[in-house]
């Protein structure tokens, strides 16, 4: 079958070059040296799902339509790349692995009368370096939508004959699910370690804690059913939200254990190691959003937008000690007179 992976970076590289292994004629789009590595030598996979050198054909914008389109850019450069290949997608099915609750309303915008399926991808992947990708923690990918469109059970069969999958009827669910997982991506992100590190130090942890915490409280108040995803679970969350810290800090290091030793950078990281804006607006700042809509406050997520913020402007990576400081409101900013 003829496959198109939009923004073949660390999760769309990967699942690229599983489909070419499993025989799939693949064509991706990247950009950059990524693009060029990926032009001379494939994308070369590493990592749990075993090693293998893919030669897909790869190109700024795709040059031919496929049967199947998956979209796998970070959030905030979705309605670009939907955009710029628009003519060749509209009609196929697409699916978007994409963290954040916004995937498919992005993509519905753009692509009217076509079967729009959402991914959460629960594995791990890291670009290592341009052309390489390496997958750091296995995990299934969750498929679904909540507007009735047809597809999933489509994309499941082709998806789900390289790699783990798993429909979900509550795809609105599963997605908050990911988007309380993914507090865990702005620690790593301010401090420039990995997410087990950061999850290791006791006060990063209590401050990811409460930022959960907080994201949890939002989510029940806007009504959301979470999913069963990862162990975690609606009664699980619900339950979450109303423990002391010292016991909900539990969660965390469960997250830590499941994640296992290969240092996970998460994807916020590897934006900032990259030079790059990176996605905190749709994940921190989603609940940041949502929890103005429903009057729930969020000073933590805030917190944690800012600080992911300034290190995206300064490349200067935070200690813990500022980190806490800037949720308790006590962190001092001015900058020194000038000599
Ligand atoms: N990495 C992970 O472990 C996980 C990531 N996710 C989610 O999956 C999504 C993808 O993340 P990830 O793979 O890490 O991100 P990456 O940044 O590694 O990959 C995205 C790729 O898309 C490219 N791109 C962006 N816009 C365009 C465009 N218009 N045309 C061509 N290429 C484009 C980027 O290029 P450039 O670098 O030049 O911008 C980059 O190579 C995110 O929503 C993330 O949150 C979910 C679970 C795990
Ligand atoms: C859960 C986590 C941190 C896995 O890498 C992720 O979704 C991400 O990196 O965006």
């Amino acid at each position: 079958m003829r496959v198109a992976v939009i923004g073949a970076g660390a999760v769309g590289g990967t699942i690229a070059a599983l489909l070419e292994r499993a025989g799939h004629e693949v064509e991706v789009t990247a950009r950059g040296d990524h693009l060029e590595a990926i032009r001379s030598g494939g994308i070369r996979l590493g990592g749990a799902w075993g090693e293998h050198v893919a030669p897909v054909t790869a190109n700024p914008t795709l040059t031919k339509a496929p049967e199947l389109a998956i979209v796998t850019t970070k959030a905030l450069d979705a309605a670009a790349a939907l955009r710029e290949n628009a003519d060749w997608i509209r009609g196929v099915p697409v699916v978007i692995v994409q963290n954040g609750i916004r995937s498919i309303s992005t993509a519905r915008a753009i692509l009217r009368h076509t079967d729009l399926v959402g991914g959460l991808a629960m594995f791990a992947a890291s670009l290592v370096e341009p052309g390489r990708v390496a997958v750091t923690t296995s995990g299934a990918t969750y498929l679904g939508n909540d507007d009735g469109g047809l597809g999933v059970d489509y994309v499941v069969s082709v998806l789900g004959a390289v790699m783990p999958v798993k429909s979900s009827d509550n795809f609105a669910g599963a997605q908050w699910t990911k988007l309380i997982v993914n507090q865990i991506n702005a620690l790593p992100a301010i401090t420039g370690t990995s997410a087990q590190a950061t999850i290791a130090n006791s006060a990063l942890r209590e401050v990811l804690t409460r930022s959960m915490q907080e994201a949890v409280a939002v989510a029940i108040a806007s009504g959301i059913r979470f999913e069963k995803v990862q162990g975690l679970s609606n009664g699980l969350l619900r339950l979450f939200r109303r423990l002391p810290a010292a016991i909900a800090q539990l969660l965390p290091l469960v997250m830590r254990w499941r994640m296992g030793r290969v240092p996970n950078p998460g994807s916020t990281l590897q934006s900032i190691q990259r030079g790059h804006k990176t996605e905190i607006d749709f994940l921190n700042g989603a609940i940041v959003d949502a929890g103005t809509a429903v009057g729930v406050p969020t000073p933590i997520n805030a917190a944690l937008v800012r600080l992911v913020h300034e290190v995206e402007r300064t490349g200067v990576f935070l200690d813990a000690a500022e980190i806490v400081a800037e949720v308790d409101g006590r962190r001092n900013t001015t900058e020194p007179p000038a000599a």
